[in-house]
């Protein structure tokens, strides 16, 4: 495998909640060494499309590929051989009683334990590791049930990280975190792309960090890719006006030189 390799694709799926089609014939693909962002508005179908391509969600057409074997069907992978190429850090996570950080992020080692005393070599460094990438080994004593909702947001990261996965799958993961995480975060996902070739696929709603942290973007609207690139070909005001329904400009931020997209409402102040 090397940097640009597709690992992880969709082809053309087609996914229903309740035989109600909520998206229509949308095609990806995550590459080794890249970021790709998915956003558009809510209910646009993100985390239908994140959930299916981690094997969560059974598409009613279309296919899911790692590499070239099929995550669907008779030639199908592993619960486990599939869990230890591609993780996902979900919106909806439970919060375990009686449980401790460290063992939160143990059970992202589940796919690496083998026959009946579950012994996994590299665990525990595997676990260190994520635990001091996302801030938490402070915290590794303490019950998960005592920590804040950006706290409890960065162990269940450490815990997809702990699975050391060749893809990264991440449903809005700046979500509950303060500015300093937030930030911290997208740099760290960023240098799992760059350093490990990770292949990322991130749904996020703030499209400053898509524009920020991503190579690609997946722009969709009503279960359809309204437009799949570069980040500059992708976030136009033009598309992101189409998308929203609301005026959004694009300009390039003073101060990184990434692009800035601001909503435009009826009392954001216009200069005079
Ligand atoms: N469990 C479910 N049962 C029925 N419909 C669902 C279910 N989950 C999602 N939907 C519907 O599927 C569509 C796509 O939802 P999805 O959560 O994928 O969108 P999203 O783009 O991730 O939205 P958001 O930005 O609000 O998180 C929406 O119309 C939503 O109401």
């Amino acid at each position: 495998m090397s940097k640009g390799d597709a690992l992880l694709a969709g082809d053309e799926l087609v996914l229903a909640h309740h035989d109600h089609a909520v998206v229509h014939g949308v095609s990806l693909e995550l590459r080794a060494g890249a970021v790709t962002a998915l956003v558009g508005p809510n209910g646009s179908g993100k985390s239908t499309v994140l959930r299916s391509l981690a094997r969560l969600h059974r598409p009613r057409t279309g296919q899911v590929k790692l590499g070239e074997r099929p995550v669907w069907g008779h030639s199908a992978l592993s619960g486990k051989e599939f869990a230890r190429n591609v993780t996902l850090l979900t919106q909806q996570r439970p919060t375990p009683s009686g449980v401790s950080v460290r063992d939160v992020v143990s059970y992202g080692r589940y796919p690496y334990r083998t026959g009946w005393r579950g012994v996994d070599l590299e665990g525990n460094a595997a676990i260190t590791r994520a635990m001091e990438l996302t801030g938490v080994t402070a915290m590794a004593d303490r019950g998960v049930d005592e920590l804040s909702g950006g706290e409890l947001q960065r162990v269940w990261l450490a815990s997809c990280l702990a699975q050391e996965t060749s893809v990264l799958l991440l449903d809005e993961p700046t979500n509950h975190l303060d500015l300093r995480y937030q930030v911290e975060v997208l740099d760290v996902v960023r240098d799992l792309a760059n350093d490990h070739d990770v292949a990322v696929g991130v749904v996020l709603h703030d499209l400053d960090h898509a524009a920020i942290i991503a190579d690609e973007v997946v722009l969709l609207a009503e279960g359809r890719v309204v437009a799949a690139g570069g980040v500059r070909d992708v976030l136009t005001g033009e598309h992101l006006t189409h998308a929203y329904g609301v005026t959004v400009h694009v300009a390039d931020d003073p101060v990184t030189g990434a692009i800035h997209c601001r909503p435009l409402g009826r009392h954001t102040p216009r200069p005079v």
